[in-house]
């Protein structure tokens, strides 16, 4: 059976770390319909800096492995990030390219290009067949096999892109911690011209759709598979098999911007809280949530359990769009790919004692997968609207100043799990009304260590500050001669929120309990309110005072938009998991406008909802 031994060259661990590239694609003008610019740029070929939202005359900077400009062919990405991880997977150990980034930035470009601009996949493939070549032709008494797979996760669903008519695939994790799909398709390849004949048809089976962002956007994430089998001729037969894969990850989305709705949006929720889980993956690694990497929270972490922080040798590109109207979702993308930065992987092969079999055309667990694959339905489902987006410049609007400070809280490390008491609430706040002080005498500050970013003042090269190559963006820093802080009031402290009273503490009423539990039964009686909760009122809560009933679901509302995990958890039916999910959702999108809101989260139906509402109205109010 397959078994993890040390790298073959030196038997002790070696550890690779998760290699981060950024890739910033060429401003396009139809992009950026106020005519502001750019708002990001390179400095060299590691090093690029954004306009600091908190002060449009200075920058934050960061430090990445390796930063590609708009100019950077496929050929410069593919050399300088992607060839030199591929040797690795004719020694048993895996690889792994990511494609991350907000939609419309520029990752299907990046892996899979067009045919004058072939992407890292058919290079990569290239690439695999050419380490191939001479090993075969080397008669060392190994053989090697390819394979390709091709899957995508859409809306929380594994589907395979090579026999389209699956459903729903299952993950499964063998006893060595191989990462398993019963049932997906094993292409054997002899010759790239039979990868190209494979995945290009399969290519097209991928879920796409028209977004206001992107004529062609991915909906799904797209893993290509590729394997490596490396076989001993001679008995004892050793194996090492290696596996790259090439993600193509959907884009990273906000809906008030992508103007989202129905399914489009429930498929970007689906699409956002996997990558949401991905960044805590990614955190969880860096050690900076410690305890337990919820690879399981996702089916796209739960597939990459083994690209990241696992055997690994990873890449990940984050791509980037220029435009001064991508800005929030530029620097989201900046910071998630800082922290990946320090993700340390621990290499080891794979190798398996086996005796030789004829080749089959599919393995064992397909055939498990062929029954599986009849059980599954697909259950997708459209849903609410969200309201439309602030424009990112106009940092002003309350909602848009709240994300991108809840973004520098992630930033700074300061995680939504250590929500800190009132003691450590105050602390933070005197601490951040000093940094605030900091911003506004412009002096220099280093974040902390590893971030891969720092703050810098532009206030002695205000000139040199975009300004040659970027008029727009120019004009917009330095019109009416603005050295001075862009709308500094619209600087807000993020901490107050933890402030709150509890939600029962300010709704208990005061009644018997005999009579509250009269009550209750009375009201369990009555029907479960079906649809909108909060139209009109239902049987039950007819029963119930209505200005009570309005501000108890005022209180819940506001107690999802800024409540702590812990405070979360206090919800009756929000356990660990959604409370999770709600605080990703509210990463993501902001603040839910409305309670209904929740029904996009994923797990929380209509039915669900209603109960949510019937159990925390009535215990909100004591009953
Ligand atoms: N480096 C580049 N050079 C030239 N054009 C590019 C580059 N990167 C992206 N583009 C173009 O920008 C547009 C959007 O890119 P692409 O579809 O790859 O984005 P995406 O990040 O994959 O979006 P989504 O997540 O919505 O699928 C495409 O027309 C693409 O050809």
């Amino acid at each position: 059976m397959a078994q993890r031994v040390p790298t073959a060259d030196t038997g002790a661990k070696k550890t690779s770390r998760v290699r981060v590239a950024v890739r910033l694609r060429p401003y396009m003008e139809k992009e950026d319909d106020k005519a502001e610019g750019p708002c990001v740029r390179g400095l060299d070929s590691q090093n690029l800096e954004i306009i600091n939202w908190r002060n449009a005359t200075e920058t934050v900077k960061y430090h990445f492995d390796a930063f590609h400009d708009e100019q950077t062919t496929q050929q410069g990405v593919f050399l300088a990030s992607v060839k030199p991880i591929l040797p690795h997977i004719l020694t048993g150990q895996n690889a792994s390219v990511l494609a991350y980034g907000p939609t419309g930035a520029g990752k299907t470009h990046t892996m899979l290009g067009s045919r004058e601009r072939p992407g890292v996949i058919p290079r990569a493939v290239k690439e695999v067949f050419n380490l191939v070549r001479p090993q075969e032709e080397a008669q060392d008494g190994w053989g090697c096999s390819l394979t390709m797979s091709y899957l995508e996760i859409y809306n929380e669903k594994v589907l395979d892109l090579l026999s389209p008519s699956t459903q729903d695939l299952p993950i499964r994790e063998d006893k060595d911690r191989n990462i398993l799909i019963p049932g997906l398709t094993q292409t054997p390849l002899a010759s790239f011209a039979d990868f190209d004949q494979h995945f290009v048809p399969a290519s097209l089976n991928r879920t796409t759709a028209s977004t206001k962002l992107n004529q062609r956007s991915s909906r799904s994430h797209a893993i290509l598979l590729i394997k490596v089998v490396r076989t001993q001729r001679a008995p004892p037969h050793r194996q090492q098999t290696g596996k790259l894969y090439l993600v193509d990850l959907a884009g990273s989305e906000d809906n008030r911007r992508t103007g989202n709705q129905g399914l489009r949006l429930k498929e970007s929720g689906a699409i956002n809280l996997s990558l949401f889980t991905l960044s805590k993956v990614v955190d969880s690694l860096n050690g900076g949530t410690g305890g337990r990497v919820p690879y399981r929270d996702s089916k796209l972490t739960r597939l990459l359990q083994d690209s990241l922080g696992g055997s690994s040798h990873s890449v990940m590109i984050t791509n980037i769009a220029p435009e001064y109207s991508y800005y929030f979702d530029t620097f989201s993308a900046l910071n998630f790919a800082a922290k990946s930065k320090l993700i340390v992987n621990k290499p080891f092969v794979r190798e398996t004692l086996t005796v030789p079999v004829p080749q089959v055309k599919r393995p064992r667990e397909e055939a498990e997968g062929d029954q599986l694959r009849k059980k599954h339905k697909d259950g997708r489902k459209p849903s609410t609207a969200s309201p439309p987006a602030p424009h990112p410049s106009s940092t002003s609007a309350p909602s848009m100043l709240d994300r991108l400070v809840a973004l520098e809280k992630l930033m700074m490390g300061c995680q939504e799990k250590d929500k800190p008491t009132m003691k450590q609430s105050r602390k933070e706040t005197e601490e951040l009304k000093e940094r605030q002080k900091e911003f506004e005498s412009k002096s220099r500050l280093n974040c902390p260590s590893g971030s891969g970013l720092s703050w810098e003042t532009s206030s002695s090269n205000q000139d040199s500050l975009f300004r040659n190559n970027l008029p727009p963006l120019q004009r917009k820093l330095i019109s009416g001669n603005t050295a001075k802080p862009k709308k500094q009031q619209a600087v807000v402290l993020p901490l107050q929120v933890t402030q709150l009273q509890p939600l029962k503490q300010v709704l208990v009423v005061k009644t018997s309990s005999v009579c509250m539990k009269k009550k209750r039964q009375q009201l369990d009686q009555d029907e479960e309110p079906k649809g909108k909760e909060n139209m009109a009122p239902s049987g039950w809560e007819s029963h119930l005072d209505r200005s009570l009933v309005e501000r108890s679901k005022q209180e819940i509302l506001t107690l999802l938009n800024t409540g702590s995990h812990k405070d979360l958890k206090g919800l009756q039916l929000i356990g660990d998991k959604k409370a999770k999910l709600i605080l990703g959702w509210r990463e993501i999108y902001g603040s839910f406008t409305k309670l209904e809101d929740l029904i996009q989260i994923e797990g929380i139906t209509e039915k669900r909802f209603s109960s949510f509402m019937k159990a925390n109205l009535l215990s909100s109010i004591g009953l």
